[in-house]
C-alpha cells in the first residue's frame, strides 16, 4: 500500500495537470509494448487541448494515466499539485471523484434515471449539495432545460451526450477528460457537443483534454498535441481542421500509418 502523503510540485505557471517522464509499458519480453515513452506535458488551466495521433500512438493510454484510470510504469502524473502515485486507493478514488470529470464515446448514462438525476448522480454519490445556480448555468450551456425529466431512452444520441457533458461539468472538476466524445454522433450533434465544450472553456473557465481522430473536432481546441509512437512529436496552437489534417498526413509519409 502506498503512502497517502500528498507530494507537492511547484510550477512556474499553474497547470491543471502535468506528466513528467511518463512511461507506460504493457507486457514484457517479446510482447512488450512501450505505449508511452517518457512523455513530459502540461495542461494549462482554462485551456482546451486535443490529443491526436495515429492508431496505437498512445492517446488513450496518456489520457487514462493522466485521469488516474491506469497507473504509469514510471514517471509522475500531477493533478494540480497532487502527485497521483503518492495517493492510496481511497485518496485516488476521492481525487478522481472530486477533481476530475469524464466524457466517453459511449454516453454511460444510467437508463433508469432521468436526465437531471443522471447529471447530479456524482454529487449525490459524494453526498454533496447541488449548487442550483451553477446547475442552471450548466443546463443552459448545454441546452437541456426542457429535457431534464426525460430518461436516456427518450433522448437522441446528441442529447444523451449533452447530459454526459452536464454531468461532467456540474461538479466543477479541475479538468475534464473526454475520450472521442463525438465518436458516436452524427456530424451535427457532434458539432453541438464540441461547441458546448468550447463554451464551457470560454465562459465557465473549464479545463478540457480531449482525445480525437477528427481534425474538425481538434479545431475546436486551443492547442493540439500530436502523439507518435508514445511520444509527443508536435503541437499546434490555434488549430484549424485544414492545418491539423495536413499535419496528420505527415504521419503517413514517415511510415506511421493511421
Ligand atoms: N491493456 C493493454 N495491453 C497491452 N497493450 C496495450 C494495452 N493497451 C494499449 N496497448 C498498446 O499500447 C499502444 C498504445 O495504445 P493506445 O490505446 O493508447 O493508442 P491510441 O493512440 O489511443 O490508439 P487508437 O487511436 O487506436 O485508440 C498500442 O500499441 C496498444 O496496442
Amino acid at each position: 500500500m502506498r503512502s497517502s502523503a500528498l507530494t507537492t510540485h511547484t510550477h512556474d505557471q499553474p497547470a491543471a495537470a502535468t506528466a513528467v517522464e511518463l512511461t507506460k509499458i504493457y507486457g514484457s519480453g517479446d510482447t512488450e509494448v512501450v505505449a508511452l515513452d517518457h512523455v513530459d506535458v502540461e495542461f494549462a488551466a482554462g485551456n482546451f487541448t486535443a490529443i491526436m495521433g495515429p492508431s496505437g500512438s498512445g492517446k488513450s493510454t496518456l489520457m487514462h494515466c493522466m485521469a488516474a484510470l491506469d497507473a504509469p510504469t514510471s514517471g509522475k502524473v500531477y493533478i494540480g499539485d497532487i502527485e497521483l502515485s503518492s495517493l492510496n486507493d481511497k485518496d485516488l478514488t476521492r481525487t478522481r471523484r472530486d477533481r476530475l470529470g469524464f466524457i466517453f464515446q459511449a454516453f454511460n448514462l444510467v437508463p433508469t434515471l432521468n436526465a437531471k438525476e443522471n447529471i447530479t448522480l456524482p454529487l449525490d454519490i459524494a453526498g454533496k449539495d447541488v449548487d442550483s445556480e451553477w446547475f442552471d448555468t450548466v443546463i443552459r450551456t448545454v441546452g437541456l432545460s426542457d429535457r431534464l425529466k426525460h430518461k436516456p431512452s427518450e433522448l437522441s444520441g446528441g442529447q444523451q451526450q449533452r447530459v454526459a457533458c452536464a454531468r461532467a461539468l456540474v461538479s466543477k472538476p479541475d479538468i475534464i477528460f473526454a475520450d472521442e466524445p463525438t465518436g458516436n454522433l452524427d456530424s451535427r450533434s457532434g458539432a453541438e457537443i464540441l461547441a458546448f465544450l468550447r463554451n464551457s472553456v470560454r465562459e465557465l473557465g473549464q479545463t478540457i483534454v480531449m482525445v480525437t481522430h477528427d481534425p474538425g473536432a481538434a479545431a475546436y481546441a486551443d492547442r493540439v498535441l500530436f502523439l507518435g509512437d508514445g511520444r509527443i512529436v508536435d503541437e499546434m496552437a490555434e488549430p484549424t481542421a485544414e492545418k491539423v489534417l495536413e499535419r496528420m498526413k505527415n504521419f503517413d509519409t514517415i511510415g506511421q500509418v493511421s
